[in-house]
């Protein structure tokens, strides 16, 4: 569990996030909403300290209070990013980008020689659960948007992650895409107890995959509970718009591509 207490996020003199008091358990898929400016990020990112607490503190079960460097580096260790551009490397393989994720767990000089067959294997199987485990040996830019995204969770899931915190992860892919990605994200929250917290402006997908809603408006937390308690009055508030969500469809995931095996993406040569 990471719980916040009583934190404020300032930037100078204006205060993105009031005295904010939060607990995220394990195995519970969170969704912030809120118009733009509403502090959403803020509060994201202050779940890893990207955004530094001008007030109040963060503890960690496993880790304690997030107040000195030791700390946080081990909270980052088991914290996933995913990220609305996906922050992959192009020129780089599938592979090499999942096994970024594995980086944290070795110290910096060992980061410049092959990671050994075992991690290699991790970022496999990461890729296996994202379906994308056939495209293991390609260039992650000849993928397309929905599919880099994937590699992101792959990336993420590869860090063993009990925390993973994604920033508008479907701002930029198209409705199949984007359910795809939150389905899969929310699969691995609860069939791995993973702590997942994202930012949307979909009011429809956030009813349709979250466990628990958090609205945000001017860096105050104004709605907490689950989907079916937000109204369409609360929901277009929190929007300041006048219009309620639209009712979600009935839809089903994509089913993952098909498998190609550890051995051959193990023997197989990267490209250059
Ligand atoms: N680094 C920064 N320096 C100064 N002000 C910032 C900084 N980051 C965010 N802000 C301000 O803090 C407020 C909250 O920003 P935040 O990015 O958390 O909102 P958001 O709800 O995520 O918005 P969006 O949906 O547009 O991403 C905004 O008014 C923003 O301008």
């Amino acid at each position: 569990m990471i719980q916040l207490h009583k934190v404020s996020v300032q930037y100078g003199s204006f205060t993105a996030l009031h005295s904010t008091t939060l607990a995220f358990v394990p195995g519970q898929f969170t969704v912030l909403l809120g118009a733009s400016g509403a502090g959403k990020s803020t509060l994201l990112r202050s779940l890893n300290l990207l955004a530094r607490p001008s007030a109040g503190h963060i503890t960690v079960d496993g880790v304690g209070e997030l107040d000195h460097a030791g700390r946080v580096h081990e909270h980052r260790k088991r914290t996933g990013m995913i990220f609305q551009q996906h922050q992959l490397i192009a020129r780089q393989s599938v592979l090499a980008n999942v096994l970024l994720g594995r980086i944290g767990y070795h110290p910096a000089w060992r980061t410049m020689f092959p990671l050994p067959y075992g991690e290699r294997r991790i970022a496999l199987e990461c890729l296996e659960r994202v379906g994308l485990l056939h495209k293991a040996l390609e260039r992650v830019d000849c993928l397309s948007g929905g599919q880099q995204q994937r590699v992101g969770i792959a990336r993420a899931l590869a860090q063993q992650p009990r925390l993973m915190l994604a920033d508008e992860p479907v701002a930029s892919l198209d409705p199949a895409s984007s359910r795809q990605v939150l389905a899969q994200l929310k699969r691995f929250c609860h069939e791995d107890g993973i702590t997942i917290v994202v930012s949307l402006h979909q009011v429809d997908l956030a009813c349709e995959y979250a466990d628990r809603i958090i609205g945000l408006s001017h860096g105050h937390v104004v709605f907490d509970s689950t989907p079916d308690a937000l109204t369409p009055v609360q929901a277009a508030a929190l929007y300041e718009q006048k219009t309620a969500p639209s009712e979600a469809p009935d839809h089903q995931a994509k089913p993952i591509e098909p498998k190609a095996t550890f051995v051959q993406l193990a023997t197989a040569k990267e490209p250059a």
